[in-house]
């Protein structure tokens, strides 16, 4: 793992000098995924290096642990409350809607769900863009492989150091990095909705993604709801769909 870490950070600092920036910024959010990546990112540049912060109606746990994170890695941070703005945009968004179009309740909080994630990722640039940063996302193996993340939102970034690692590698690059236990040990959890865990939304585990990612047997059922959301996501994965010149 040591060896890995160190990779890692080569392979940031290499980016940091190829693209000419003056460092790398992530967004905190007091899970491990985030925690590892501000814990790379420091060590990568450690006077240029930022983790902000965003609680959006969050559960204030959340913002308690991604201090513990900041604390940790000894990372610069702010914070900014993106709660006033979601309020404001998601109402103003759905009162312009006809009521025919109004959303079912599934879809309605979906949308103010992929709306906060939007709204951290414009938050992320514009700072990037006063600090002459990059920003750094925290999509692990899984979450990529089967598109469990909101398109242009968390999925809005510009370098994906952890996409080769399974979740299980990513809690063992915690451990390396000295990320708190507290963090390591809680459910993943896109914190999008009260009580909302991946494993819950998803149908199935980190667990048994890893296994299939590493070509090992797991249950049919798990093996159909991990193929469908590939499928499903591929679009995000890729650029936007262009017609041909003519
Ligand atoms: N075939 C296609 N070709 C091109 N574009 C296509 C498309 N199908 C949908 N789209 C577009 O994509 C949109 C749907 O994608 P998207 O907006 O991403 O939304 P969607 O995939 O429906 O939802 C995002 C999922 O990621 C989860 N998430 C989000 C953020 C963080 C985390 C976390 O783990 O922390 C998890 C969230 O809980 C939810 O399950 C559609 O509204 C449409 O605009
Ligand atoms: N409240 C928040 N403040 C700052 N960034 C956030 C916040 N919520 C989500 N993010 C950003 O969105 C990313 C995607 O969230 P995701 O839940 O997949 O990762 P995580 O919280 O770091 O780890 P875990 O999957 O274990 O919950 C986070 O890693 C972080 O960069
Ligand atoms: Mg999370």
């Amino acid at each position: 793992m040591q060896e890995k870490v160190e990779g890692l950070v080569q392979w940031l600092k290499d980016q940091i000098e190829e693209t000419g920036v003056k460092g790398l910024m992530v967004g905190v959010s007091g899970g491990i995924d985030s925690a590892v990546v501000a814990n790379l990112i420091k060590r990568a540049a450690p006077d240029s290096s930022l983790g902000v912060m965003m609680p959006c109606n969050s559960n204030p746990q959340d913002l308690e642990h991604a201090q513990k994170v900041v604390d940790a890695a000894g990372i610069d941070s702010l914070t900014v409350d993106l709660s006033m703005t979601h309020n404001t945009m998601f109402t103003e968004i759905t009162s312009q809607l006809r009521q025919e179009d109004i959303l079912n309740p599934d879809q309605q909080q979906l949308a103010d769900a992929n709306l906060r994630a939007r709204l951290r990722m414009s938050t992320l640039y514009a700072i990037a863009a006063n600090h002459q940063y990059l920003v750094v996302g925290t999509d692990n193996a899984a979450e990529w492989y089967t598109g469990y993340f909101t398109k242009f939102g968390d999925g809005g970034v510009d370098l994906v150091p952890l996409v080769h690692q399974t979740k299980g590698e990513v809690r063992e690059l915690a451990k390396v990095l000295g990320v708190p236990d507290e963090i390591i040990n809680k459910a993943p959890s896109a914190g999008l909705w009260e009580g909302q865990t991946d494993e819950n939304e998803m149908g199935t585990s980190y667990d048994i993604i890893d296994k299939y990612l590493k070509g090992e047997e797991i249950p049919a059922k798990d093996k159909e709801i991990i193929e469908k959301m590939h499928h499903r996501t591929a679009h995000k994965r890729k650029i936007a769909a262009a017609p041909d010149k003519f």
